[in-house]
């Protein structure tokens, strides 16, 4: 099956338990949407995934293949929370680093053509995070893991980055933490929080009061 599994996740820094027994799945073709209020452990969970925590125990497979570094397959890619890529480096030699399949889509998208001889670095804040995600997004990783890739964004650079998510979606599975949470529910093929080291599967917004995750006004 295409798909990435992850089951009882438990990790600790130090004392403190951060996940106790988190489940997730994510098939080709979906978005799942991972929620959590600060310090939940949604960055944690993804960098388990990727493999780059080691937690203290966790079973994941993709594709029903066992896994413990998964970065190493390069099944899966991963957006950090924040600027993961060294300011020096020019937008085409990244594009070489990181697009194989997808590069004819990439060269002809405006934020790529207008910057192909700058050092990312000199991107505004917000352009440098979209060429960031994009780099990941249109990577030929199966699996996209995104940390808050819509910090940053302008609300009409936001709309383009989602419209590459949807796009994208149908061949890729796509797990995605945000604190813009609308975004999320909007693109989002389900929604899962994290609170108090589980996870909760959550079906409208109401249940995202009840989680204490929204406010109940
Ligand atoms: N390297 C570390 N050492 C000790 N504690 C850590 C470490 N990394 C994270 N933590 C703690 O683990 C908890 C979960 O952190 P994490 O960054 O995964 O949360 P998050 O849900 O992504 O938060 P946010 O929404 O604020 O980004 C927090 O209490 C954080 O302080």
């Amino acid at each position: 099956m295409q798909e990435l599994y992850i089951d009882s996740v438990n990790h600790r820094y130090g004392e403190y338990q951060v996940l106790s027994s988190v489940y997730l799945t994510c098939k080709i073709g979906e978005v799942v949407g991972l929620l959590g209020r600060n310090g939940s452990g949604k960055s944690t969970l993804l960098k388990i995934i990727f493999g780059s925590i080691q937690p203290r125990f966790k079973y994941l497979k993709i594709d029903d293949e066992l896994q413990v570094k998964t970065y190493l397959t390069q099944q899966v890619a991963y957006l950090p929370q924040g600027y993961f890529i060294p300011h020096y480096l020019k937008i085409k030699d990244l594009i070489e680093l990181y697009i194989n399949n997808y590069k004819d889509q990439v060269l002809n998208l405006a934020i790529f053509k207008s910057n192909l001889n700058e050092p990312i670095g000199n991107l505004s804040g917000g352009n440098r995070r979209l060429v960031e995600a994009l780099l990941i997004l249109y990577s030929d990783a199966k699996y996209v893991l995104l940390d808050e890739p819509f910090s940053q964004l302008a609300p009409l650079i936001a709309n383009e980055l989602k419209e590459h998510i949807v796009h994208l979606k149908s061949q890729k599975g796509l797990i995605i933490t945000d604190h813009y949470y609308r975004q999320i529910i909007e693109i989002s093929s389900r929604i899962i929080l994290l609170h108090n080291g589980c996870n909760y599967a959550i079906n409208n917004e109401d249940d995202l009061i009840v989680h204490g995750y929204l406010p109940n006004l």
